[in-house]
């Protein structure tokens, strides 16, 4: 298993060779995934989310009394991922009524939701408030006027927390970064100030305290500490959210901190720059789901003219971090893993009608052919969640594995599914 050796770190944990030279993950042959359930298909280790959950969770305990790990849901929003999770005693962040629909379906009671946007729409900030939603993260004036108006009208003391852009971007892909002062989230500085003065007058808020989030895919922790030292000149408070930001392995190549490092700086960075006694908060995403999850996708076409070209089952529809960030991913065949790295060079290429859709360039492939399964690694996070319908391409199927047994818990989208809201 040489060259898959090198991908350990890019799968799901438990991942393996079998007996009969196929890549296996949570026990599951996955060229016999692909034959029962179809590609492509999402397939995930449900024990690699699980001992990602409780790596953050024993990370915290060994180093602080009052803390929660919030599943930022935005990165793989469906019900079976919020109930493993909410199993696991973590919180949720929801960024939208629809997550927040998701994550009470999955299992998450709603004193241990928060509600995080930065363009909430009235309708769902009644909806959490109804649901009894634990708290609310505010993002601007216009914010805190209508979620005082409604916890008001309904006679209730709704707990928030502000969100402040501090001023320290964290370094990652221009989109993905959100710590800088120019930023549509969260309050600048100055701001912030008033915000917090406005909040104390107020009879239907309770400000328990501040939140950050300075960017995602961080494969360097040195933003951590400026945006703490920020945060602690803004006052004192009881509760300090420091958002997630860990950023994953795509590739063989790249070697994110752990999450033992990450929860250390972010430890350290409260206790000396605003003290023990706090309850800390920390929202990752990306970090928790990535490497759970391979998509299985089939080899259509092989075209060579300037390029080689292997066509794909989809594209764009199932991940568009490639096309949006440029992100780079590792590809090999399941039948074959321990080729992976070795062949001729190509460019995996989507079904979809634009030039972009290219899953992942310039990857050797080994003899690639039509029927064959090819796997790409590290998809869970951000890709089951900004799956669409373009050029009518139903949606995946997200597939859990576990000890050797697969269930659906995601069905495909048909194409009936494409019509349905058609009138
Ligand atoms: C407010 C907030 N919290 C948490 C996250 C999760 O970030 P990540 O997936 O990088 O851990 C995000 C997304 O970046 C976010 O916007
Ligand atoms: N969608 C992004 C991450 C967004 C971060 C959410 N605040 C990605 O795929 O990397």
């Amino acid at each position: 298993m040489a060259a898959t050796q090198q991908l350990t770190h890019v799968l799901p944990l438990g991942s393996r060779v079998n007996e009969r030279g196929n890549l296996e993950i949570g026990g599951c042959d996955t060229v016999e995934l692909a034959r029962e359930f179809g590609t492509p298909a999402f397939v995930v280790a449900e024990d690699d989310i699980c001992a990602r959950a409780r790596a953050y969770v024993e990370a915290l305990r060994a180093r602080h009394d009052d803390f929660d790990v919030l599943f930022a849901s935005k990165a793989f929003p469906c019900t079976a991922v919020y109930r493993v999770l909410a199993e696991e005693g973590l919180v949720c962040d929801v960024a939208s009524g629809g997550e927040l629909h998701l994550a009470l379906r999955g299992g998450f009671d709603a004193k241990r939701i928060y509600l995080h946007g930065n363009a909430k729409s009235l309708a769902e900030l009644e909806q959490a408030i109804d649901a009894g939603v634990g708290h609310i993260v505010l993002d601007s004036f216009m914010d805190v006027d209508r979620v005082e108006q409604v916890a008001a009208a309904r006679g209730v003391t709704q707990a928030v927390l502000i969100r402040v852009t501090p001023g320290v971007a964290g370094r990652t892909h221009a989109k993905i970064s959100t710590g800088q002062a120019d930023s549509k989230f969260g309050f600048g500085l100055d701001d912030a100030r008033l915000a917090i003065e406005r909040l104390r007058g107020s009879d239907s808020l309770d400000l328990v305290g501040l939140h950050m989030h300075i960017g995602s895919q961080l494969l360097s922790l040195d933003a951590y500490r400026p945006a703490v030292e920020a945060l602690a000149a803004l006052g004192d408070f009881s509760t300090y959210n420091f958002g997630g930001g860990l950023g994953v392995a795509y590739t063989a190549g790249q070697q994110p901190p752990a999450i033992e490092e990450y929860v250390e700086e972010k430890v350290r960075a409260l206790h000396e720059l605003i003290g023990t006694g706090k309850r800390l908060l920390i929202e990752p995403g990306r970090s928790l789901v990535a490497n759970s999850t391979v998509t299985l996708y089939s080899v259509e076409t092989v075209k060579r003219n300037v390029s080689t070209w292997v066509g794909v089952d989809g594209g764009m529809s199932d991940n568009l971090r490639p096309m949006l960030y440029g992100s780079v991913y590792e590809a090999f065949f399941a039948d074959r893993p321990e080729l992976a790295g070795s062949g001729e060079t190509a460019h995996v290429a989507g079904k979809h009608c634009e030039s972009g859709d290219v899953i992942v360039r310039d990857v050797p492939l080994a003899d690639p052919k039509p029927g064959d399964i090819l796997v790409t690694p590290a998809t869970g996070a951000y890709g089951h969640a900004m799956a669409n319908n373009y050029n009518g391409i139903p949606r995946p199927p997200v597939i859990f594995c576990k000890d050797g047994d697969a269930r659906v818990v995601v069905r495909r989208e048909t194409y009936d599914d494409l019509a349905r809201r058609d009138v």
